[in-house]
């Protein structure tokens, strides 16, 4: 029995996998080369010292191909990012924090300027050995036409068969709680499938009919359900023992208060040996922790430094936290 249930999800998988490869196919154009090095780490590095991935930036310039504006999106970036360090990255809208995380994580390289991850030019390494350590969570995260076993299982594809890990990383990622309460739990499908209905099927007793009915739609899953997910996934990916670094692009805009909190808190929880990188609007609570704060405006660097170092400049980024202080102040008063 059990070796047939592995079959059929296997299978399963193999169906999802080819769909997930056309979605990607038709919208991806790769525009960054590959390396020749594999990522292999170093004493200082990444995977041997489990300290996590090191970044340098030496006058990293960056614009969009075919973007519409005439100033690039990050201009002449130098910054240091220690192996094993929290980082948050602030300011205000368009400022270019998306598009620092994406240089970090190589989805893009500079067009000028060097990123050096590890002492080593980034783009000597080979990507996929690059992406293979690192877990990007964002609003980008997809939820694939699998099932939220699958879903969760794709972080780390060769567990993915193994119920305790997904059930754990569900709990990290704040899942388990509505999994829990669906009908067909982690077997719940998720998208796409349509619902057949057949007017030469209907109330026959026939195979058809109960395939038709074993591919009916599920409800969708609400915004924050859906983050939930792509966030079990990205703890499922950590138990990989690949991970030195981890990029969190606002990956909670459908979430409460309460549900970013936690999120937040469970990846704090799996900082052992990996550099986290932050991008959050709502930041207070992570920046107080952080070891180095980067507050960005207009795809420049305009100040970096720990909380209490930047509070004392009172500069931009003492702006954004009074404002976010005074508006929590307010709530309370109102109460
Ligand atoms: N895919 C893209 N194509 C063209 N231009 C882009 C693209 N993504 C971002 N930009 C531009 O690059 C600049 C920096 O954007 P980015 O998303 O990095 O800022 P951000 O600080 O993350 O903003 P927000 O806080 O609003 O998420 C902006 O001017 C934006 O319009």
């Amino acid at each position: 029995m059990a070796v047939t249930i592995s079959i059929f999800r296997l299978n399963s998988l193999r169906r999802g996998l080819a769909t997930i490869r056309k979605m990607n196919d038709s919208k991806i154009e790769n525009i960054i080369k590959d390396g020749f090095v594999a990522y292999v780490p170093t004493a200082k590095g990444s995977m041997l010292g489990k300290t996590g991935m090191g970044f340098e930036l030496q006058n990293v310039c960056f614009s969009y191909p075919g973007g519409e504006k005439t100033t690039p999106a990050l201009s002449n970036i130098s910054l240091d990012i220690k192996p094993g360090s929290l980082v948050v990255i602030v300011g205000e809208n368009g400022g270019g924090k998306s598009t620092l995380i994406r240089i970090l994580s190589r989805i893009y390289d500079p067009s000028s300027g060097e990123v050096l991850i590890d002492n080593r030019p980034s783009k000597e390494y080979q990507i996929d050995d690059l992406h293979r350590s690192s877990a990007i969570l964002s609003q980008d995260s997809r939820i694939y036409p699998l099932s939220v076993r699958e879903n969760i299982g794709l972080g780390h594809p060769d567990s993915y068969l193994d119920d305790a890990m997904i059930k754990q990383s569900a709990e990290e990622g704040g899942a388990a709680g509505f999994i829990g309460k669906l009908t067909k739990g982690y077997d719940t499908s998720v998208d796409p499938y349509t619902y057949v209905n057949h007017s030469n099927l209907k109330g026959k007793d026939h195979p058809l009919a109960k395939m038709a009915q074993d591919l009916r739609k599920t409800p969708d899953f609400s915004g924050g359900e859906k983050q939930r997910i792509v966030a079990a996934r990205t703890f499922m990916r950590f138990k990989s023992g690949r991970i030195s670094f981890v990029a969190v692009d606002e990956p909670s805009s459908a979430l409460d208060a309460e549900g970013e909190y936690q999120l937040f808190q469970s990846l704090l929880a799996n900082r052992e040996g990996k550099t986290m990188v932050f991008v959050t609007h709502r930041f207070g609570h992570l920046t107080k922790v952080a070891d180095q704060i980067i507050c960005m405006k207009e795809g420049s660097v305009v100040e970096t430094g720990s909380h209490p170092q930047l509070m004392a400049m009172n500069g931009e980024y003492a702006k954004l936290y009074n404002i976010q202080a005074k508006a929590f102040q307010d709530n309370a008063a109102s109460m």
